[in-house]
């Protein structure tokens, strides 16, 4: 296992969160893992006390990439409707607000995560404090599009952006390598530069109302817990109506006023 001492300050929150939250996984349970730098840490934490304790898992992935790696580790992963239902899935997040509202997606996965934690007794997420803000919107919001008509797509979202006052700056298609980003479900993904959303649930409806919108990186009330690591080992367990204090503390400091 990864020596903490070893690794920089952000990969070494990671690290803390996903022991805090692997933590909670029993012999027996249905587990979704999720994807991106910090998913990929547990994963790896994960497979190490599944070998060391012998644990019996049923594991659902949120991406190929996340099933790919699972299951080089020993894992057993299976498909969501195979498994039917699961008890946690545990996921990074790129942003955490003080009510565990999220946004996901930075890595184009944010459409099978919000599936799989959906599907899940309860949503751990493991973050490092650079992920804990007091309004979401800072991270661009990505909007998984169906590549049928998407210019018209990008234009029903502009005019839903405009309706909110938060028409102001760029929508732009996810690249790689100079073309369109492809998900896992074949779509392609636009990212929303907003810099702050006052009104998410507002912003969440009207944009799954667009007929070319698959789904947003917007996860509302889907969050039970978000673990945040600290780099030194410790975490900061953010729940329900305890997490307006305790993320003012990773906000501003703790015992300082807002
Ligand atoms: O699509 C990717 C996921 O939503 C990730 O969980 C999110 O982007 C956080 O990734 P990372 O752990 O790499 O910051």
């Amino acid at each position: 296992m990864p020596d903490q001492t070893n690794l920089s300050p952000a990969d070494a929150a990671k690290l803390a969160a996903s022991r805090a939250a692997i933590a909670l996984v029993k012999d027996g349970m249905k587990l979704g893992l999720g994807t991106g730098s910090t998913a990929v840490i547990m994963v790896r934490e994960l497979a190490a006390r599944v070998k060391a304790e012998g644990l019996n898992l049923r594991c659902a992935a949120t991406s190929q990439g996340t099933a790919d790696l699972a299951t080089s580790l020993g894992l057993t992963v299976e498909s969501l409707d195979q498994i039917g239902w699961l008890d946690l899935t545990i996921d990074g997040a790129d942003e955490v607000d003080p009510d565990l509202n999220l946004i996901k997606g930075g890595g184009g996965a944010h459409l099978r995560e919000k599936i799989v934690a959906r599907a899940s007794d309860r949503m751990v997420v493991i973050a490092d404090p650079a992920k804990v803000v007091e309004t979401l919107g800072a991270f661009h919001l990505p909007v998984e599009v169906i590549p049928f008509g998407e210019q018209v797509t990008e234009r029903l979202i502009r005019e839903t952006l405009q309706a909110q006052d938060l028409g102001k700056r760029p929508i732009l298609m996810r690249k790689r390598d100079d073309q369109p980003y492809v998900t896992d479900e074949g779509n392609h993904i636009f990212d929303l530069s907003l810099e702050a959303i006052p009104d998410p649930v507002h912003l969440a409806r009207s944009l799954a109302a667009i007929p070319g919108v698959v789904e947003h990186g917007l996860f509302l009330g889907i969050c039970d817990l978000a673990i945040i690591g600290q780099p030194d080992g410790n975490v900061i367990e953010l729940r329900g109506e305890e997490a307006d204090d305790v993320s003012d503390d990773l906000l501003f400091g703790e015992g300082e006023d807002e």
